[in-house]
């Protein structure tokens, strides 16, 4: 293997730490920034990512509020609390968990939340903000993840960038991040033509795409970066009866390409929680009128 395994989860302790020196200055002033989480149902996935950012907050040292909610909570108690939370001066960012069930909508659900703590940066207003080259509040995955290019690369400028994949949470927005950082940014996804010969014109490439293991090693252009967001779970093919994680990425022959990539699990997952702390920080210093941490924000 010739790529430099990007490690995701020591950066993601790094940006952790950062966040809790600035939570520490600001509770020297009396403020404690404060994250709010909401659960509706009982997805076991989205139970162990809600547990791990109530632990996650309360180690930096801001305010946990956890909210969980029965699967069968109507849009109405949803909003309700949501217009608790958006009035409450404690609360500094909000986000509810994905999925929430099928008889609600993330879409209406993300448009409660008051886009000043909106702190997924999921909201219209984020996303034009985004779009639009103003200050917004960036979804964490993509946040992260032009986190460890600029790491690892320094200035972005001019650079082909390919990003597989085309949601709301992530390919839109990272996208955006890369064009911010004058990269050219080339858009693909399911219905692109010769994905792989697209792929290899990218000296950034970022899977996101949610099929398993897609991207192959001859899809990547040596010398690359191999930016990993997928996660999917499968039976473990060695430990019956156990499972693991494996991304849109074909690791090994990736790695023979690549000059750098991120691994599945260990690479961009643990910067999502990190940025999320990050971006609470962040709406909290404007909450508050204070400058923003630097370094922590797109
Ligand atoms: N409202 C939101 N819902 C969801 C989001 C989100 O950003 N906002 N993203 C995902 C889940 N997620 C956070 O919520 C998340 C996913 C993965 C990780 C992570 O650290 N992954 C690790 C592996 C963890 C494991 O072993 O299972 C890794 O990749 O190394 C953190 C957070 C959907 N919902």
């Amino acid at each position: 293997m010739a790529a430099e395994i990007i490690d995701g989860k020591a950066f993601a302790a790094d940006v952790r730490a950062r966040v809790a020196g600035h939570v520490a200055q600001l509770k020297g002033q009396g403020i404690t920034p404060g994250l709010a989480v909401v659960l509706v149902g009982e997805d076991p996935a989205s139970e162990v990512y809600v547990a791990h950012k109530h632990r996650a907050t309360v180690e930096v040292g801001m305010a946990s509020f956890e909210h969980k909610l029965p699967a069968d909570t109507s849009e109405a108690d949803l909003f309700a609390l949501i217009d608790r939370l958006n009035a409450d001066p404690n609360v500094h960012g909000i986000l509810c968990q994905f999925p929430v069930p099928e008889h609600l909508s993330e879409r209406r659900t993300v448009a409660r939340i008051d886009p000043a703590k909106d702190v997924d940066g999921l909201s219209v207003t984020n996303a034009g903000l985004l779009a639009t080259g103003e200050r917004a509040l960036v979804s964490c995955t993509p946040l992260g993840c032009l986190m460890l290019l600029r790491d690892r690369l320094g200035d972005l400028s001019g650079k082909e960038a390919v990003v597989v994949g085309r949601s709301n949470l992530f390919g839109k927005p990272m996208a955006q991040l890369l064009l911010q950082e004058n990269c050219t940014v080339t858009m693909a996804h399911s219905r692109t033509q010769d994905l792989p010969e697209v792929c290899r014109r990218a000296d950034i490439l970022v899977a996101a795409v949610g099929r398993a293991e897609m991207v192959r090693g001859d899809w990547v252009k040596p010398g690359a970066t191999v930016i990993d967001v997928g996660i999917t779970r499968e039976p473990h093919p060695d430990k019956p009866g156990k499972t693991r994680l494996i991304g849109d990425v074909h690791f090994e022959s990736a790695a023979e390409a690549a000059a750098a990539i991120t691994p599945v699990p260990g690479g961009v997952g643990p910067m999502t929680i990190a940025c999320l702390l990050a971006n609470t920080l962040t709406a909290c210093c404007r909450a508050h009128g204070m400058p923003e941490p630097e370094g922590l924000t797109a």
